[in-house]
């Protein structure tokens, strides 16, 4: 029952004006497949082309290997709609299942008819009336159906959760596609590092020095980057205000708020030259009014000029 859907080189413009940029993606059998994005970067109408709600201006979308650019949603038919599974969180399963339909013009008793029965076939009827926004709903669906699912939401963190693999979009181009913790570990690019994770990454500006890289206050010695760096990347929770053998000092913070979340600790804070920092620490340890701030150069990231990552030996190696 699931499917294959591949995205070929696909373009989606409004008259002059272009909002999807020649993507390419794979999508793998029974794979729950997420779309991230700022508001506007095009997920929703990647969705709607997939679910043939929406005209491709350019490219291909293939199903199991079939071209189905021009295949209308009810012409796909009611297994299409499994199959390839685009979920609204806003609307009840029932509505989900119906929605493909409805473009069709069907009429509401054949909808009905349609939808109970493959409710039935399926063994979802007790979901029909919930809404898939309740997180335990789409898992609990997408583990019945095991079929290839795509779901589109603003909030990373839900993503983090739920995807096999997460596409991340921006101004209508991929930016990067990978598992969450590929995308957390590995961040191709700094809209990538920003975007995943929460708390947001640190960016605080970096130069290549003689010796290896400075950032901020501090000389980092390490082998050549790649490309110059000009911006250091780290995680609030791969900061630390305390010591450690493999950490170094970033510098003196002045610490601005904490807040205290029970198992964690957030410390928002600014160093000598004005750049924030937020530092995710594990329990309720004392925080004082200035703090160290050490790093570990194992969790950092550089980028270069274009917010691509740039790599240093040491870090290639690691
Ligand atoms: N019918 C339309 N006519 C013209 N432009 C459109 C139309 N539909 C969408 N757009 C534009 O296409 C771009 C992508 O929109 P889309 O709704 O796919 O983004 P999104 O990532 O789903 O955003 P959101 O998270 O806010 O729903 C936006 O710039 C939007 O203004």
């Amino acid at each position: 029952m699931s499917s294959t859907v591949e995205l070929r080189n696909v373009t989606k413009s409004y008259g002059e004006l272009q909002v999807v940029h020649g993507v390419d993606l794979q999508i793998d059998p029974g794979e729950f497949v997420v779309f991230v994005g700022p508001s506007g970067s095009g997920k929703s109408t990647l969705l709607r082309m997939v679910a043939g709600l929406e005209e491709i201006t350019g490219g291909d979308l293939m199903i199991d290997g079939g071209k189905v650019n021009h295949i209308a949603p009810y012409e796909r038919g009611i297994a299409m709609v499994f199959q390839s599974y685009a979920l609204y969180p806003h609307m009840t399963v029932y509505k989900n299942l119906a929605f493909g339909l409805e473009t069709a013009k069907m009429s509401k008793e054949e909808i009905k008819r349609r939808v109970r029965e493959a409710a039935e076939i399926l063994q979802i009827e007790p979901l029909l009336a919930r809404k898939p926004r309740q997180r335990v709903e789409i898992a609990k669906l997408h583990k019945r159906l095991g079929n290839t699912t795509i779901y589109v939401t603003h909030d990373q963190v839900e993503a983090m959760t739920m995807a096999h693999k997460i596409v991340v979009l921006n101004n209508g181009r991929i930016e990067q596609v990978g598992s969450p913790l590929d995308l957390y570990n590995r961040p191709c690019n700094r809209f990538v590092a920003g975007f995943i994770g929460s708390p947001k990454m640190n960016f605080l500006p970096a130069a290549a020095s003689s010796n290896g890289v400075r950032i901020g206050d501090v000389s980092v010695p390490c082998p050549t980057f790649e490309t110059s760096p000009v911006t250091f990347g780290i995680r609030p929770e791969h900061l630390s205000i305390v010591a450690g053998t493999s950490r170094i000092k970033l510098g003196i913070a002045a610490v601005d708020l904490v807040e205290s979340l029970g198992g964690q600790t957030v410390v928002y804070a600014s160093l000598a030259d004005g750049e924030p920092l937020t530092i995710l620490l594990e329990g309720q340890p004392a925080v004082a009014d200035r703090v160290e701030v050490f790093f570990d150069f194992e969790k950092a990231h550089f980028f270069d000029r274009d917010g691509r990552k740039t790599l240093s030996k040491h870090l290639q190696a690691a």
